[in-house]
């Protein structure tokens, strides 16, 4: 099911202090994701003015696949949540080609209907496509995660990793040409990791129309990825290619290991 159509954005537990509405300028070329100077604060029952992000920037070149990285409680969540268009920035400009689709971390958030087929078709619906035309959809979409022998499987019977791959599925049938991935792997275990990741690495080389934006916590996943962005106490402190990032993370990694052997 893809959570950014219309009428499906939530709201975060306390809400941001003010919502900025600039005016949305043109998307650079070959850029699929774009985040302007963002800003993101809450305010606390007490009052409190929390800043998350802090003026967070970022481009993604279209049909890539980027990791978003960083300790935990950096901020990653809340900068794809803001990318999504689930949570207004309190400040900065969000460019997101359109459509768009957000795939929780819990498969079991987004993966609902009793089938395979029902759950990948659930957001067809409002396209006043034929039967065949939905049909062949979710085949193609399927076929894409390497799912399409289990399209009248119940839901309920497939791993973490292929419901996953299902709701993958689903936001492709809407034919989304930007993915936000929110730590897919975090439930699954070594041999789903490696599935979910390759079916989106080997969706993005077939299509070169999808753009994909991975948060996760796992160093190796970087491998799979063209880019990545780095982020700490919620700001991009790098970003660049996957090998700059991976190099500039281990010598963080090993300057503090330096450091606590000292
Ligand atoms: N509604 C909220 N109320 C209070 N604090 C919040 C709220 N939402 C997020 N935060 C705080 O904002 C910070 C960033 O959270 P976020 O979930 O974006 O981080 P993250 O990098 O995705 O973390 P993790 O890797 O642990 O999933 C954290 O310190 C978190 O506690």
């Amino acid at each position: 099911m893809n959570l950014c159509a219309p009428g499906r954005a939530s709201s975060p537990y306390l809400a941001p202090l003010h919502v900025a509405r600039p005016t949305r300028p043109n998307f650079s070329e070959n850029i699929a994701i774009e985040g302007h100077n963002l800003d993101f604060s809450i305010t606390t029952r007490q009052g409190k003015l929390v800043p998350i992000l802090k003026d967070c920037s970022l481009r993604i070149p279209s049909g890539q696949l980027w990791m978003l990285l960083g300790p935990n409680g950096c901020g990653k969540s809340t900068l794809l949540k803001i990318l999504a268009g689930l949570w207004n920035p309190t400040n900065g400009t969000v460019l997101v080609k359109r459509p768009k689709s957000y795939v929780f971390q819990n498969p079991d958030h987004q993966v609902v209907m009793p089938t395979v087929e029902a759950d990948v078709a659930f957001g067809l619906g409002r396209l006043n496509l034929t039967d065949d035309e939905v049909r062949l959809r979710v085949l193609k979409s399927l076929d894409a995660v390497g799912m399409s022998e289990y399209l009248q499987r119940p839901v309920q019977t497939l791993s973490g990793g292929q419901k996953q791959r299902v709701a993958i599925a689903g936001a492709l049938a809407e034919a989304c040409k930007v993915l936000l991935l929110d730590e897919l792997t975090t439930f699954l275990d070594e041999s789903d990791q490696i599935g979910v990741i390759k079916a989106v690495k080997n969706l993005l080389d077939k299509s070169r129309e999808v753009t994909a934006l991975w948060v996760t916590h796992r160093l190796e996943e970087l491998e799979y990825a063209d880019g990545a962005v780095y982020m700490e106490d919620g700001r991009v402190v790098m970003d660049g290619d996957a090998a700059s990032v991976t190099n500039f993370i281990k010598a963080k990694q090993s300057s503090y290991i330096d450091q606590i052997n000292s």
